[in-house]
């Protein structure tokens, strides 16, 4: 399981937003399950409750009890930065002179050390060494000079990578997604208020209706009685960095982003795969969960151009085993791929079978595979894979860390193809992903797939011309 944070705002007219913020984490638990908090505030004071596990561990009736209020932020943390366990767990919070803050971050920063040493200079004392922590308490720091919305502009002129977030000022939720937009972030409206959440599931969960999304750079700011919203465009930029990973694997399939449902995204990039490397075997299945809308669009392709392919389910999830790519070794997470596929033979056994998924990171879970399809009787394996091979580290908020890790960083396909013991495998070019998501690869993050990145990474190539921010002394929300 590839992770990321998940992040939730409500305000409403006349009831505690506890309970609606804890469905809407349940709604994006796949975006983060290491922990999750939610924080509220009632009028007068802040309240929260904070911990690791999943949503459902980490809340009981009592706790969801003392949240009160009708304003309050969520998340569901995988962390990237700062550290395993309770002391880095979000929403962040921090008081100060004048007020509270809370803060639930998605993404990445690349520049906190920076921005941390600077604020350690002028005084401010830190837990952990994590770029949320960075955030919160250069907003409070700017709050003391400065109305909200110029504060949250002078920090987003200091940070740079990738942040979509919700901030509770004291009884105030906000929304701000970074100036190139690479993490999903949407607004939508309930029956007695309005929410910000990453994902629009999280909206329809709460038989709410998605408005759009937060545009890149903007600031949405809730009032507080559920009324309605405010914007503000704080920064504009040229190009977006879209995360094409969000629509490929993260994003639930029935969340919209950029006004198109992944699930459709998913089945056109199925259908490119056929049209690229279409191989016709007896039956097409795909890996679950992830791999099957790709395998829906791809055999619905192969069905038009009138190949004989069965499209079928050969592999059965166990859904309580997750997190296979979070296990601390590798013999551990090659255990963790057993026990959580299991094949059913009678779709197998004599026949060719291509097998479909999203991605290949360190090719754990396509080589256990293969050998339990040969093992369960397949005579042929072909492999099509809905992304480009990933070669470089994600620096912004996804957990593919380093180049050794990366099976593709330094194999050709036809090596990967013989190291997982495949009879062919493909991936989906460049080209089909940019296409299916109607971009350019200039508003795109494609770093993984290129190693050239849109943002100032350290030791990395940048794809555009794009600069960190030179940090010195805070900036003026002026310029
Ligand atoms: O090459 P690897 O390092 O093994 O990683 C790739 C696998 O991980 C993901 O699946 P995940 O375990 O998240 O299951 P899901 O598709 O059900 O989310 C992805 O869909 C691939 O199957
Ligand atoms: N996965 C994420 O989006 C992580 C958010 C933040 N960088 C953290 O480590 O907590």
């Amino acid at each position: 399981m590839h992770e990321k944070c998940g992040v939730v705002g409500i305000s409403l007219s006349d009831r505690g937003a506890a309970r609606p913020l804890y469905y809407s984490l349940y709604a994006l638990q796949h975006r983060g399950q290491e922990a999750a908090g939610i924080v509220t505030h009632d009028g007068f004071q802040q309240h929260d409750h904070v911990g690791t596990g999943m949503v459902g561990d980490v809340f009981d009736q009592e706790d969801l009890d003392q949240l009160n209020g009708p304003n309050g932020i969520g998340h569901v943390r995988y962390p990237t930065q700062g550290g395993l366990g309770a002391c880095c767990a979000q929403p962040f919070s921090v008081s100060f002179k004048s007020g509270s803050l809370g803060l639930s971050h998605n993404g990445n920063l690349v520049n906190t050390d920076e921005v941390r040493q600077e604020l350690a200079d002028l005084g401010h004392a830190f837990t952990s060494n994590g770029d949320t922590e960075v955030i919160a308490h250069d907003l409070a720091r700017n709050l003391l000079e400065e109305d909200l919305v110029r504060a949250v502009k002078s920090t987003m002129s200091r940070i740079h990578g990738s942040y979509s977030l919700t901030i509770m000022h004291d009884e105030t939720v906000l929304g701000v997604r970074d100036p190139q937009g690479n993490r999903p972030l949407c607004i939508g409206e309930l029956e007695d208020g309005y929410v910000i959440a990453s994902e629009s599931a999280a909206i329809d969960t709460l038989d709410g209706e998605l408005i759009r999304d937060v545009k890149p750079g903007e600031l949405v700011v809730l009032k507080p009685d559920g009324s309605g919203y405010d914007t503000y465009q704080l920064v504009e930029r040229e190009n977006t960095a879209h995360c094409f990973f969000e629509h490929v694997y993260f994003a639930r399939p029935d969340s919209v982003i950029n006004d198109e449902l992944v699930y459709e995204v998913r089945r056109n990039l199925g259908e490119a795969l056929w049209n690229e490397s279409g191989v016709e075997t007896d039956v097409v299945m795909p890996v679950p969960d992830s791999g099957r809308s790709f395998a829906s669009g791809y055999a619905e392709a192969a069905a038009e151009d009138g190949a004989d392919v069965e499209f079928a389910e050969g592999l059965m999830k166990n859904r309580y085993v997750g997190r296979t790519f979070i296990m601390p070794t590798q013999d551990e997470r090659e255990r963790a791929v057993r026990l959580k596929l299991n094949p059913i033979k009678s779709t197998i056994e004599g026949r060719s079978v291509t097998l479909i998924d999203d991605s290949i990171v360190r090719g754990t879970t396509s080589t256990q595979l293969i050998e339990l399809l040969r093992d369960a009787g397949a005579e042929e394996v072909h492999v099509r894979i809905g992304a480009p091979p990933i070669v470089a580290p994600c620096y912004l908020g996804i957990d593919m860390a380093t180049r050794e890790e990366l099976i593709a960083s330094d194999r050709s396909v036809e090596d990967i193809r013989d190291h997982v013991g495949a009879d062919s495998l493909s991936y989906l070019s460049i080209g089909a992903i940019t296409e299916a998501l109607g971009k350019d690869d200039t508003d795109l993050c494609l770093g993984c797939v290129t190693g050239k990145y849109p943002y100032d990474i350290e030791g990395e190539e940048r794809d555009r011309d794009v600069t960190r921010p030179t940090i010195g002394s805070p900036a003026s929300a002026d310029d």
